[in-house]
């Protein structure tokens, strides 16, 4: 990879396992700063599990991950969660307005977010200011998945994790949020790590890509490396998901 890059997180042999189960097996590796950077590989191959380590949700059994140049477990926890956010498939929505889900992180900390801000949070996303009273219950998935995003952005955090936040979307929603998460991630600079199942997807918006398989890291490098792999296995799965 690119060493000019400035190092966001990395990962140094880190080992996860439960019950004697391993899940993640000797993971090397670092995530960029303000590069989008894509999980992919086959179900059951780790990714979420790396991603839940990304914000100290879980923690490696052996090995060392680090934000920038100290080691994850030395962040405050509320710290930490305000500058690694998270977006997930399910894009969860409570009952009420658009204004009260999107406010949901700052409410928790007992802060007020100023109505104006929350239109520039919309804004965004795409959405423009007539979405802040309607019922977040009755948005169509794509603009769930909107407002689960500009939440995911209320705290400013510095990391952006994704975990498959398209897949349950329709193709033109999928091209919507796709643009918008390169805009973010251009105007702000968020590092951005993206699980996806459609390898389509992740050479179209990432940067870079890990390859992940029973819990091992096969292959990181640009996205390109998605078609170039000379590894079989790797070109067994790119192209056995295509054929999906
Ligand atoms: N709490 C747990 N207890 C037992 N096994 C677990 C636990 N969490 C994860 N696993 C196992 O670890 C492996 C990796 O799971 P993980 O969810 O990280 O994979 P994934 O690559 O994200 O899969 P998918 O693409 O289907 O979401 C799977 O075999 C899973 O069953």
């Amino acid at each position: 990879m690119n060493s000019l890059n400035e190092i966001a997180i990395s990962f140094q042999n880190v080992f996860y396992e439960i019950d004697d189960l391993s899940i993640l097996n000797n993971i090397t590796g670092e995530f960029y700063k303000g590069k989008i950077t894509t999980l992919v590989g086959p179900s059951g191959a780790g990714k979420s599990t790396l991603l839940k380590m990304c914000n100290g949700l879980i923690s490696p059994t052996t090995g060392d991950i680090f934000i920038g140049d100290q080691p994850i477990h030395s962040y405050e926890p509320t710290h930490l969660r305000k500058s690694v956010g998270i977006a997930l498939q399910s894009a969860p929505i409570i009952r009420g307005t658009v204004f009260h889900n999107l406010s949901l992180p700052f409410t928790l900390q007992n802060k007020k977010l100023p109505e104006k801000d929350a239109i520039s949070f919309l804004e965004d996303v795409r959405l423009d200011h007539t979405f802040l009273h309607r019922q977040a219950e009755d948005l169509s998935g794509g603009q769930k998945q909107k407002i689960s995003i500009a939440r995911s952005l209320l705290n400013r955090p510095k990391i952006l994790l994704l975990d498959e936040i398209t897949s349950a979307l329709d193709p033109t929603s999928v091209n919507e949020i796709e643009q918008l998460i390169l805009k973010i991630n251009q105007k702000y600079g968020v590092t951005m790590i993206w699980i996806t199942h459609n390898i389509e997807q992740a050479k179209r918006i990432g940067h870079y890509t890990w390859i992940m398989m029973e819990g091992q890291l096969l292959e990181t490098g640009e996205s390109t490396i998605l078609s170039t792999s000379t590894n079989e296995r790797i070109q067994q799965f790119v192209n056995g998901v295509q054929d999906l």
